[in-house]
């Protein structure tokens, strides 16, 4: 069965996002932002650096408060939540987590313990219980290790579980972040630049890695990545922001024929074309070149 039928299968939208505007002072971040998204899909938010991206995650976790809108979270169960001014251990408890662009792991503890810790959050065992080590604190425990061997089973980190977090590599941790984003049984998954930083097998790995999370968890992923290749193999549709606006929609190969997509990326390297060449004026004018040979270069 081709995905967009799988999607259409799994019936109805996991994510609703209506009129979202979020300002900073007189700067607009997000601009009248709305997009929907089916339950089961890979869902891709690209766009120029700036646009408005990681904006559009922090309102829909909770740690921004965008001035309008709303934003619905359909989980399987039914029903509605709305996450827009949610507190983010509420939305987390709804069934949305993430993983963030620069990564925020617990250095000096194991990979075992970042991952426990995670599930400790969705647990009800207080701490008086689990220092007088009470049978259900003890319960407790054993389900949150089993829970956590698990997860990291998935992401491929069975080997790695008694490692410090500072000491994995950068592949490695970024997959330990994404580990701890599953051990609270999202239905949503947000990620944040999970390519950044990683060589070409690791993001070949990170490729794999999501698709299983989709397919065999039947996770919904929604996915912020500037490694375009990564984006057009993984996704099935693609949101566009540019200047905090949609500029467009579509699959992979709709968004990346769109003329409006293409004047975005061109506009942005283009500025950076001209910042490289005020930069080479610069340093020629300091070094007393001739004027002659900055314009050809
Ligand atoms: N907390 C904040 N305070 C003030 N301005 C902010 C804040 N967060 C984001 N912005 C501004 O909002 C705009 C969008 O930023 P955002 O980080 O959402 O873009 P992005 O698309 O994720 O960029 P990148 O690809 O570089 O990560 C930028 O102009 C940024 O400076």
């Amino acid at each position: 069965m081709a995905k967009t039928e799988q999607v259409a299968e799994a019936g109805g939208n996991v994510l609703e996002v209506s009129g979202v505007t979020l300002r900073f002072g007189g700067l607009t971040s997000l601009n009248d932002v709305s997009l929907s998204m089916g339950r089961g899909e890979i869902l891709a938010i690209i766009g120029p650096n700036g646009a408005g991206k990681t904006s559009f995650f922090n309102s829909v976790t909770g740690a921004y408060l965008p001035q309008e809108g709303t934003i619905g979270f359909l989980p399987r169960a039914g029903g509605r939540h709305e996450l827009r001014g949610c507190k983010p251990y509420l939305v987390s408890r709804h069934g949305v987590s993430r993983t963030f662009q620069n990564i925020r792991l617990f250095g000096a503890l194991t990979a075992l313990e970042n991952v426990k810790i995670a599930v400790e959050t969705r647990q009800k065992t207080d701490a008086v219980s689990i220092m007088l080590g009470l049978p259900h604190a003890r319960r407790a425990e054993r389900e949150s290790d089993r829970r956590a061997h698990e997860v990291l089973a998935f992401v491929g980190l069975e080997g790695r579980l008694n490692e410090l977090a500072s000491s994995l590599s950068y592949g490695e941790q970024r997959r330990l972040e994404i580990a701890r984003a599953l051990a609270t049984g999202p239905e949503l998954l947000l990620l944040d630049e999970p390519a950044a930083g990683t060589n070409p097998t690791e993001k070949r790995d990170l490729e794999d890695l999501i698709r299983r999370i989709n397919a065999d968890l039947g996770v919904s992923v929604l996915l912020i990545e500037h490694d375009m290749k990564l984006v057009m193999s993984v996704a099935d549709r693609v949101v566009v922001l540019n200047f905090g606006k949609k500029i467009a929609e579509g699959t992979p190969g709709e968004v990346q024929r769109d003329p409006a997509v293409i004047e975005a990326y061109l506009g942005a390297s283009a500025e950076e074309d001209a910042a490289a060449v005020a930069d080479v004026v610069a340093e020629q004018a300091a070094s007393g070149a001739a004027e002659g040979e900055v314009k050809g270069a």
